[in-house]
């Protein structure tokens, strides 16, 4: 089915939910995510939740990793190239929400490089059964994921299970590892 479509549906789907029902469904997926052997690795790269369109609420996972001792890494979007720039997240981090209601840093923290990740927690409206993804359509994802390691965990974050028919993908399109929902973790690794 064609994405544009899906990200439609599932954008309208998601804006449906209750407040109550996000932030349930977030503290699950945050329970879930507690049962996956990730937790042995050093970078993290976090996306800050975009509260008007009710995406999953990653503070939690945050408090997690906070607890960990592991290093937390977020973007600041460059909306000209669909670019991301990657900075530590530090006690001196000033996290602004820009004019598109994404919460991030400012330009004045330390740069990380996308070989340096090992986890990368990935915002999505709806995946597959192979991990393709719909997103909000303007490539951030794809071309920052591409910049990546190989081995670099991509793990999608979603309230809505995997679509049991294929999304219509193109030569650009990242798939993920593994999705975090509520209730099930689906691991798309052969
Ligand atoms: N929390 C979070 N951060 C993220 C992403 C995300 O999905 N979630 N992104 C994942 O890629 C990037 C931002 N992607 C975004 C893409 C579009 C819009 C948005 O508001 N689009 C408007 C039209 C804006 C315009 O064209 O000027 C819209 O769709 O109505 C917001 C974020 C980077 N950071
Ligand atoms: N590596 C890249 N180089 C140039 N353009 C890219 C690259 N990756 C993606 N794009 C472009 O960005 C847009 C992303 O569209 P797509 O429908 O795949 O978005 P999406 O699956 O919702 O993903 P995302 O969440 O990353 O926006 C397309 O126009 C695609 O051609």
């Amino acid at each position: 089915m064609e994405k544009k479509l899906l990200r439609k549906k599932y954008r309208q789907q998601r804006l449906e939910m209750s407040l109550q029902e996000v932030e349930d469904c977030s503290i699950q997926i945050a329970n879930q995510l507690l049962t996956l052997d990730i937790w042995d690795f050093k970078m993290y790269h976090l996306f800050l939740s975009i509260e008007k369109y009710k995406e999953v609420q990653t503070e939690f996972l945050l408090h997690i990793l906070q607890g960990k001792d592991k290093n937390v890494v977020i973007s600041k979007s460059n909306f000209k190239d669909y670019s991301l720039n990657h900075f530590l997240l530090t006690d001196d981090t000033r996290i602004i929400i820009n004019k598109w209601g994404i919460p991030e840093p400012d330009d004045t923290g330390i740069l990380i490089d996308e070989k340096q990740l090992d986890v990368v927690f990935v915002p999505l409206l709806v995946s597959d059964l192979k991990g393709n993804r719909v997103g909000y359509g303007k490539g951030f994802y794809d071309r920052f994921l591409k910049n990546c390691r190989p081995t670099t965990l991509k793990i999608g974050l979603s309230f809505v299970k995997p679509l049991n028919f294929e999304i219509e993908t193109n030569p650009n399109d990242i798939p993920l590892d593994m999705l975090v929902c509520p209730n099930q973790i689906y691991d798309f690794r052969g």
